[in-house]
């Protein structure tokens, strides 16, 4: 039922962080220099989920909007609408759940005296599988995870929002708290995608005292809800496939915030001119264009304010203002390189430049993730190790077909959610003489994106992201996201970290003891057996909320272990992390170091690795003029702020289309538009 896996998890051992590129222990050994041979394309029907298979496959030179065809194997896997895949069976406290294939809504409703006093969409949301009662998610976010402002030494708040834009892009629960009705879905028992669009608005999470004249009311309804949920679910079963919760998103790490997940989403975001996307332009500045709020997801105040068409036919473009403007710099980009690469090639159509500019916008979002962030996040040695990034001038052909990028539940339920202890809950505006300015509070602008087109503010918040230091990778959780999230004008909102334990019990993952055992650590038969990674406190803590072991869930278990040195993650998350991340890059025919068709020259592929976070910002703001050579990093004496000319840019003029050098697009594929190989 679950695929093998590779032998990455087998091979993953803790190094030091002393070393660095190219020392010892076979690091910097070249990658594969020949390209894999031409994948076979079948269709293996059993694997399709519910995904809508495509006919066939064009080979084209591109990659799909959906991530179909990717895989030519099974050329579904990736695409959105699919289930997630596990490292280890659910664990459902009650067996039945296992056949279901539950939408995947989450909605629980709590008063400020912290109980929860409704939840939907949770199998037994508050028992083990031990039969045990485990402590409330609210509780739990109460008692380990409070509100101590502890900074991060090294790295800036861009390490952080850059990670949130890694994560939009690779998943989203279809029917997550930021799905939109459309979004959450299921599959019935003969495969069909079940579209469920009548998630009741009032039912989002409200609080209210139990003594509340309205409680006897919003609690009525929430018990109807309940019952509609229930029915749904019993329509939604697995049949013979394994139940697995759905991702509403393409899998692979390839702009889709960007550039979207279907045809259709991709054709709202064009301009069909020039190879651009489409933007309105205020204030001499390109935005995303506006979406009347159509889904209602902006707590604008007036008609006048933003609310952004989101790439992904969702609103998470909204969600905050650090991700809007990620997200503006990335749109911004793929005008700037799709106006050069027209300049430079005057007889390319509109199709060839937009699909060569999504490219190469693709190609260095990949870089700056694997080579600039993510060993901030799981280590320089561990990824070099594991052959998740090369130290190479050259191609990395090792694209391998049997490798899964499936996004893991493991991954988006618990390990890459611990980082939401990175957030900040005041974002610093910051002047060109690295001042601040000033400060927004992050729960006054969730979903209100005209914060960021009003005045400098969009300069200011950009040199901020670089600035201001994120918050330490550790238990402690910033108010702004436990005690307000999304508020929306209300004294209080709701609590990210209770939704990420309730999260992990609804999918009912196998527990922290599990994924112990499964990343090699023992398993503990005590509390006491968790001191191998964990501080005596953090063990009083769970050996008072918890009945046993075996019942810590593991996104409370992992986020409690001691980092693995030049790493911000604990031996069970990062051994989740690493999985995830060798996937995402060997299971993607189209990933950027790959030589062939669908890849760039040798000299076109090292111009895209000079890329780098500091230099985006500075090409797409207004009057940024200096950053500091690597953004993720605080600045200092060995990380200066130097002009922005001076960070090193790639030099689009190869991709100039003369013969003998550079992209050779046939005059069939210009006349045709059409862009098969
Ligand atoms: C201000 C910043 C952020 C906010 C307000 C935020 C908020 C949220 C919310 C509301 C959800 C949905 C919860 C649910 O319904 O279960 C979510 C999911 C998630 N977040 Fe964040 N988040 C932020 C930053 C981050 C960062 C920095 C990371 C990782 C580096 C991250 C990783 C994730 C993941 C993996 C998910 C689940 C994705 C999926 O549905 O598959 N988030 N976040």
């Amino acid at each position: 039922m679950y695929e093998s896996l590779n032998l990455l998890i087998s091979k993953y051992t803790y190094v030091s962080s002393n070393n660095v590129f190219g020392s010892g222990n076979g690091f910097g050994q070249p990658p594969p220099t020949q390209p894999p041979p031409p994948p076979t394309v079948t269709q293996d029907p059993r694997t399709l989920g519910c995904g809508t298979a495509p006919a066939s496959c064009p080979q084209t030179r591109y990659r799909s909007y959906d991530g179909t065809c990717n895989n030519l194997r099974n050329p579904v896997l990736g695409s959105p609408n699919t289930p997630y895949t596990r490292l280890l069976p659910p664990k459902y406290a009650d067996e039945s759940f296992r056949l279901i294939m539950k939408p995947g809504v989450l909605i629980f409703f709590y008063d400020n005296t912290n109980s929860l006093f409704c939840v939907i969409g949770i199998s037994n949301p508050t028992i083990a599988r031990s039969g045990n009662q485990l402590p409330g998610a609210r509780t739990l976010s109460l008692v380990i995870y409070p509100d101590v402002p502890v900074e991060d030494p090294i790295w800036t708040l861009n390490a952080m929002q850059y990670g949130q834009i890694i994560t939009h892009d690779m998943s989203m629960i279809a029917g997550s708290t930021q799905a939109q009705p459309h979004q959450t879905k299921c599959c019935t028992q003969d495969g069909q995608l079940l579209e469920l669009s009548n998630i009741p608005e009032h039912c989002f999470p409200i609080l209210l005292p139990e003594n509340d004249p309205d409680y006897s009311q919003i609690n009525a309804k929430c018990m109807s809800f309940v019952r509609t949920i229930t029915d749904r679910d019993r329509r939604c079963i697995g049949g013979s496939q394994p139940a697995e919760q759905l991702t509403a998103v393409n899998h692979f790490l390839d702009l889709s915030v960007v550039y979207g997940n279907t045809d259709q989403v991709n054709q709202q975001v064009r301009q069909f001119q020039g190879g651009r996307l489409r933007v309105d332009i205020r204030n001499g500045q390109q935005w995303p264009p506006r979406s009347q709020n159509a889904s209602g997801i902006c707590t604008i105040q007036s008609p006048l304010e933003a609310c952004y068409l989101g790439a992904q036919g969702d609103a998470r473009i909204n969600q905050n203002p650090q991700l809007t403007l990620l997200q503006v710099i990335l749109l911004r980009e793929h005008n700037r390189i799709a106006d050069t690469l027209q300049k430079l090639n005057p007889h390319w159509n509109d199709e060839v430049v937009f699909q060569e500019a999504r490219k190469i916008n693709i190609a260095q979002h990949e870089k700056i993730s694997y080579y600039e962030w993510l060993p901030i996040f799981i280590g320089v040695e561990n990824t070099l190790k594991n052959k998740i990034i090369y130290q190479t001038n050259n191609f990395v052909n090792d694209y391998d077909g049997s490798v899964n990028p499936t996004i893991l539940n493991e991954h988006a339920t618990a390990a890459f959610r611990y980082f939401h202890s990175l957030i900040a809950g005041n974002l610093d505006l910051v002047t060109e003489a690295r001042n601040n300015y000033g400060t927004l509070r992050l729960s006054d602008w969730f979903n209100r994106p005209q914060i960021l087109e009003e005045g400098d503010n969009f300069d200011e918040l950009s040199r901020g992201l670089n600035t201001q230091p994120q918050m330490a990778s550790d238990p402690f959780h910033d108010e702004e996201i436990t005690q307000y999230l999304f508020r929306n004008s209300q004294p209080f909102g709701t609590d990210l970290k209770a939704f990420d334990i309730q999260r992990n019990r609804d999918h009912g993952l196998a527990s922290y003891n599990d994924y112990r055992r499964f990343c090699g650590l023992p398993r503990a038969t005590t509390f006491e057996d968790f001191s191998d990674v964990m501080g005596g406190e953090n063990i009083d803590k769970l050996a008072s909320l918890y009945e046993i072991p075996d019942d810590v869930d593991l996104t409370v278990g992992g986020s409690l272990e001691a980092h693995v040195p030049g790493t911000l993650a604990g031996p069970t998350f990062l051994c989740i992390l690493t999985e995830q991340f060798y996937r995402t890059r060997v299971g993607d025919r189209f990933w950027f170091e790959n030589s062939g068709a669908t890849g760039f020259t040798l000299a076109q592929l090292n111009e895209i690795r000079k890329s780098s976070i500091s230099r985006l910002l500075c090409d797409n703001s207004k009057d940024v003029k200096a950053m500091q050579p690597r953004g993720f990093e605080r600045i200092s004496a060995r990380n200066a702020i130097v002009p922005c000319e001076s960070l090193p840019i790639v030099d689009l003029s190869l991709w100039k289309d003369v013969q003998g050098q550079g992209i050779q697009i046939s005059q069939d594929e210009l006349s045709l538009s059409g862009l098969f190989l």
